[in-house]
């Protein structure tokens, strides 16, 4: 495609002509299903989950064969504030777990035959403690968004963006204070596992990071309190958008970097579905505001593109029905 950025207006441009899914294909394969060998409606959501694949594949007999997952990893100045269960260290530390291969989303990508990528942003240089000010300037969030937007394969037909980076949850709760409001405890949670005081704490730093940026809205937002790897999980999921390769969002933090398209134009997120629900508390209702409804409750809170991996199985059983199945008149059933 002939789309590109370098500056932040011209993403927001990007942004403001998105296109929708195709309706053609989309009727072929909403024709298709009401002909399969089953009771209508017998797959439940899969039949709509295939339906709209199909639609923005452009292909009413779509099929997923190339999966990618890309994880990405920053650093975080908040960490400062002590608000992760863990030090800032294992950010770089998963990153070579990750390229080892002894992480938990490199045996689930190798489960679903999906190719994983893993993009470490400037680790060195952790981002600004968004409690004084903005985490980073507008030519750091560009440059992030950009490692996002080239991270993605053209040749892909099915995107899962996962995170790594300790204190994450922080930003991701003060995005979705920001966004939507109500008290810094409504988005407030344990992340990986801080106890009551770090609780109490944590939600503090949130308080504090909303109140010095109040006000902001779309990607200003991701750039006053999120992260790098937020930022460029942010650019994949609109390169995402504009190649037609539909998303499947991971956890929390993944869906509050999603929501500041959103915020920064309604419908950018259409081409996305929720893989998970995670363990997070603020998650379920960050979903409920994106009107998403995830496709697995599993209780889990890692990340890492995780959950997100598990519902590509999902979505690669509903393709494969969709496309694979007869049809009442190929296989001589009655009542078709
Ligand atoms: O995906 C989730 O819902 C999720 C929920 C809690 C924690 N995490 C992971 O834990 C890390 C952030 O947790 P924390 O406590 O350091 O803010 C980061 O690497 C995330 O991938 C992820
Ligand atoms: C060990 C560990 C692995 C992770 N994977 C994603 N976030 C994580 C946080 C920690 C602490």
């Amino acid at each position: 495609m002939g789309q590109d950025f370098s500056q932040l207006a011209e993403v927001q441009g990007i942004l403001g002509a998105l296109q929708g899914s195709d309706d053609v294909a989309r009727a072929a394969a909403e024709a298709r299903n009401g002909q399969l060998t089953k009771p209508p409606g017998a797959l439940g959501r899969l039949e709509e989950l295939a339906i709209w694949y199909c639609g923005w594949r452009g292909d009413g007999r779509a099929r997923i064969e190339a999966p990618q997952i890309i994880v990405f990893a920053g650093n975080h100045g908040v960490t400062a504030r002590g608000v992760s269960a863990f030090p800032a260290e294992v950010t770089a530390q998963m990153v070579a777990n990750f390229q080892a291969g002894g992480a938990a989303i490199n045996q689930l990508a190798r489960c679903f035959g999906a190719r994983m990528d893993v993009h470490a942003l400037s680790l060195d240089v952790p981002t600004a403690d968004f409690t004084q000010e903005p985490a980073m300037t507008q030519a750091e969030l560009v440059a992030a968004m950009h490692t996002g937007w080239d991270a993605v394969d053209p040749a892909s037909d099915l995107l899962v963006t996962g995170e790594m980076g300790i204190g994450n949850t922080t930003s991701a709760s003060a995005i979705l204070h920001l966004l939507y409001g109500g008290q810094a405890g409504d988005w407030t949670g344990e992340g990986t596992g801080v106890d009551a005081s770090g609780l109490a704490l944590k939600t503090q730093v949130v308080e504090a990071a909303a109140k010095l940026h109040a006000g902001a809205t779309g990607l200003d937002v991701l750039r006053r309190v999120g992260g790098r790897e937020l930022a460029a999980m942010a650019g994949a999921i609109l390169r995402a958008r504009v190649l037609r390769i539909p998303v499947l969002l991971d956890g929390f933090i993944c869906t509050a970097a999603a929501a500041c398209l959103e915020s920064e134009q309604s419908g950018a997120l259409d081409h996305c579905v929720a893989g998970h629900v995670s363990a997070e508390t603020a998650h379920a209702p960050a979903l409920e505001r994106l009107g998403k409804m995830p496709l697995l409750s599993l209780d889990m809170r890692l990340g890492e593109g995780s959950g997100g991996a598990l519902a590509i199985g999902v979505m690669q059983g509903a393709l494969a029905c969709h496309s694979g199945m007869a049809t009442f008149a190929e296989a001589g059933v009655a009542g078709g």
